[in-house]
């Protein structure tokens, strides 16, 4: 039987206690990611490979639910901001939710049949993920971006389509503020 558990998340740091996993995606393993290669070879070669997020799960063996944090640091590639992969749910019937902690981020959002919605990620917003959204974080602000995920285990991650194409929108630091502009390599 699977006992009830409080766990202690901090919203500043992503710390998760008790955890059951964690994970850190540099900027090296993201390659595939950012428009702007030449600047991202850069930055691993000179700035020692930096950390772009990370991923603390809270996951029991024979539950539905699992849930953890996201940390995100603040950055850019070629002003392109720091941002997760971005994923489909192999499980086309479920969602995700996103309760962002602190930090000031984007949620971009790319349905099945092209339609794009951003819902911004500021602290104490929730983010309703419907069910096959593909969906990408990513940070806009100057701290770290931490927020709080609660998804179904069975939901699993879907790259392929994302990592190959790209999304259609690319959110970009013009003069210091965020803007979404079409993806420049989008191959449809
Ligand atoms: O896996 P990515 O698309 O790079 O996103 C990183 C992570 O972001 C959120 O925390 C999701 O809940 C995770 O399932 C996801 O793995
Ligand atoms: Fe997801």
């Amino acid at each position: 039987m699977l006992l009830p558990e409080g766990v202690l998340i901090n919203g500043l740091t992503g710390e998760v206690s008790p955890d059951t996993g964690k994970y850190t995606k540099r900027l090296s393993e993201l390659r595939e990611v950012f428009q702007d290669r030449a600047e991202l070879d850069r930055m691993v070669a000179t700035e020692g490979d930096p950390v772009v997020y990370e991923v603390i799960e809270y996951k029991k063996e024979g539950s539905d639910l699992f849930f953890g944090t996201t940390t995100m640091e603040a950055g850019n590639v070629g002003g392109e901001y720091f941002m997760t992969r971005g994923h489909f749910h192999q499980r086309r019937d479920m969602g995700e939710v996103y309760y962002t902690q602190s930090g000031h981020g984007v949620l971009l959002l790319e349905s099945r049949d092209g339609e794009t919605r951003v819902v911004r990620m500021e602290p104490g917003v929730c983010a309703f993920i419907p069910p096959d959204w593909a969906h990408r974080s990513i940070n806009v602000g100057t701290e770290k971006l931490v927020f709080v995920w609660v998804c179904n285990v069975e939901a699993g991650h879907d790259y392929g389509d994302i990592l190959k194409r790209g999304m259609r929108k690319v959110v970009v630091d013009r003069d210091g503020a965020d803007v979404i502009v079409d993806n420049p390599r989008y191959a449809a």
